[in-house]
């Protein structure tokens, strides 16, 4: 269940009356009244809740007394919840009457770390600030700040949380269609009304209900809506709730109410059955002021309704009344209203007595709605009288007046669309650029992300790149190692036998061109079989390698060595003439004699024997190659260790 709504205790016409449409002139007040008196039924204690209304009570007599009264309250509670309800309460006291005070309790409670809020939290819950910031809205439409006002309640009605409490929402709702209503967006303020009326009765609040039929009704029948025909039942059903209630101040101004719409309606006989209704609920109130401002009302729809000599009666009496209290506004009001019934009557002199009356007060009191009223009403009556040439001078002045008070609302509509026009073009452009902000925000991420997308794919491509560099590394290695492999002897990595024929085939070409001598040396290592058979085959191997190695080391940079048999070598010497290379082969024998053996046994030796062959009278390789062999198997039978010369 809701708690029970900001509703009006009394739904009164204003004390204050003049010549408008009494309906339209009472609506601040009401919503005003209504705020005021919005009650506190949720709260748990009920002395509390007791203690609240007093407060309330002596405030709206006294202001200081209401307010000391409120801070004694705030001071007994220490529940949080407790104290917002009271400083709540005290906001909306205060707004109406001292705005920038509300405005300044406001924003204490919603500085960030005020200790008045809540002893355990250092911030005020939302729901609350929205509660205070409805507060805020009403206090500054008070001080005539009313774009401010409609701003906080656009926010309020914005957020989510509104939904959770339907009194705030309701409030802010009626809050924004008053200020709709005052700058001519009757749509708008219609459609506010309409949807706090739909929550009101959505949870079942009769109260609430109730007092916004009346706001929405007086909307409807505004001249300026004039949708009559929608205003009566919203009257109707609010006479039933104050009815229901036995509630005969707010009774009498429905019926009020009803009776005026009707009479804007043009139907005077249900106007006067309303009017009259209402005189009657008046009379049993006994509020003197309130059955005058009836009588008058009522008057003029006897008038209308050609009914003047009775209606004279009921403003006699009102003057009376008016002049008794020294109403002098109200007085001047019913003299304006006797004097159109005197017309009627066709008693002119009293009418221009009335007139002449009421025109000294406006003089005193300028007000320019009923001056010019009176210089019609005037003009009109000295014609009536013949006087022509006067009724002519009044009606000048009458639209004169009529010129000024339409110019007034004219400045005062433009003024407030000017506001509005500034406030929606400030907004818009705000929210321009809040639009041009998050797109260069998601311009620059994109903008990032692209980098980052870029950045990644160049350490990828790098990645490749550096991959296939290792990759193509690897096969030139493997490739090389392959290449190797087919031309030099795994043993001695000297040059295997069809690489040494194929640099010796390249070496006899380059003497056949260039003319030179060209030299082969056929090499043997001495008694190997029984090396092997001795210290193993491997030790065999050894002998091989180091052999290799001494002979590759002791031979010219140009010259050439391959391994062409088990324990057979081949020395290409190019331009080299016997006798040098025969001096070659002597001196490698000699370097292999002398070479120690400590892996086979000590004083071990190994020796050679090399057949020297030069290039001279042969044909091809082969045959000096041949010859080299012979020279050879020349120097093993002489006794190994040996070079020999080939001779034929
Ligand atoms: N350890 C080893 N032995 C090899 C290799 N290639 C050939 N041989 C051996 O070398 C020996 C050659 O022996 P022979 O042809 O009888 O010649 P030799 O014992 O050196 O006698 P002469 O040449 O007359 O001095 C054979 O026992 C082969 O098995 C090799 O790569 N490693």
């Amino acid at each position: 269940m809701l708690p029970a709504m900001l509703i009006p205790k009394v739904n009164s016409k204003p004390t204050k009356l003049n010549l408008c449409r009494v309906r339209h002139c009472c609506r601040t007040a009401t919503m005003l009244f209504g705020l005021l008196c919005w009650s506190q039924a949720s709260l748990s204690a009920e002395t509390f809740q007791q203690q609240l209304n007093a407060a309330e009570q002596l405030f709206s007599n006294d202001a200081k007394a209401g307010e000391a009264a409120f801070l004694a309250l705030l001071q007994q509670q220490t529940e949080p919840e407790q104290r917002l309800k009271v400083q709540q309460l005290l906001c909306w006291a205060l707004a109406p009457a001292q705005p920038a005070a509300a405005i300044a309790l406001q924003q204490k409670l919603l500085a960030p770390s005020t200790a008045e809020v809540t002893p355990t939290s250092a911030t005020m819950p939302e729901l609350w600030q929205l509660r205070f910031q409805l507060c805020r809205g009403y206090a500054e439409e008070q001080r005539g700040e009313n774009q401010q006002a409609l701003d906080i309640y656009h926010e309020i009605l914005k957020s989510e949380l509104k939904q959770q409490d339907p009194e705030l929402h309701i409030r802010a709702l009626s809050l924004r269609a008053e200020q709709y209503a005052r700058t001519g967006e009757y749509p708008k303020a219609l459609a506010d009304f309409q949807q706090a009326l739909t929550i009101a009765a959505q949870h079942n609040d009769p109260n609430a209900e109730s007092y916004l039929s009346n706001a929405l009704a007086n909307l409807y029948a505004d001249p300026a809506v004039a949708d009559y025909q929608d205003a009566i039942p919203l009257y109707q059903r609010t006479l039933a709730y104050h009815r229901s209630r036995n509630n005969l101040q707010d009774e009498a101004t429905a019926l009020f109410n009803l009776g005026s719409t009707f009479e804007s309606m043009g139907d005077l006989p249900q106007a006067l059955t309303y009017l009259q209704q209402a005189l009657q609920v008046e009379l049993q109130r006994q509020q003197p002021d309130d059955i005058a401002y009836n009588q008058r009302s009522i008057a003029i729809v006897l008038t209308k309704s050609g009914r003047a000599a009775e209606a004279v009666v009921l403003l006699d009496q009102a003057i009376a009344h008016y002049r008794s209290s020294n109403n002098l506004e109200f007085l001047a009001y019913c003299q304006l209203s006797r004097a159109v019934s005197y017309k009627a009557l066709k008693q002119w002199q009293q009418a221009a007595d009335d007139l002449a009356a009421a025109a000294q007060y406006f003089k005193a009191n300028p007000n320019a709605r009923f001056e010019a009223r009176l210089y019609k009403e005037f003009a009109d009556l000295q014609a009536q009288r013949g006087d022509w040439q006067s009724a002519f001078l009044l009606q000048q002045q009458q639209l004169r007046l009529d010129v000024q008070l339409q110019q007034q609302l004219l400045d005062q509509r433009t003024s407030a669309l000017k506001t509005q026009l500034q406030t929606e073009q400030i907004r818009s452009d705000k929210e321009l650029l809040q639009q041009k902000n998050l797109l260069q925000q998601q311009q620059l991420q994109d903008a990032e992300q692209l980098k980052l997308w870029q950045m990644i794919a160049l350490g990828c491509a790098v990645l490749l790149i550096l991959t296939l560099l290792v990759l193509m590394q690897r096969q030139r290695k493997l490739s090389r190692q392959l290449a190797d492999l087919a031309l030099l002897d795994e043993l001695t990595r000297l040059p295997n036998r069809r690489h040494t024929v194929a640099m010796a085939e390249q070496l006899w070409q380059q003497s056949s061109g260039n003319r030179t001598n060209f030299t082969v040396l056929a090499l043997d290592i001495d008694f190997f079989k029984k090396i092997n058979d001795t210290f193993g085959h491997q030790a065999g191997d050894l002998v091989l390698k180091k052999v290799a190695y001494c002979l590759r080391f002791s031979l010219r940079p140009q010259d050439k060595i391959g391994r062409v048999g088990g324990e057979e070598f081949l020395i290409l010497l190019p331009s080299t003439e016997q006798h040098q290379a025969l001096e070659i082969a002597r001196r490698l024998c000699q370097e292999v004699a002398a070479l120690k053996w400590p892996e086979l046994q000590e004083n071990q030796q190994v020796t050679l024997s090399i057949g020297v062959a030069s290039r001279q009278q042969q044909s091809d390789l082969l045959q000096l190659w041949h010859q080299a062999d012979t020279a050879l198997y020349q120097a093993k039978h002489q006794g190994r260790n040996q070079a020999v010369l080939f001779s034929s």
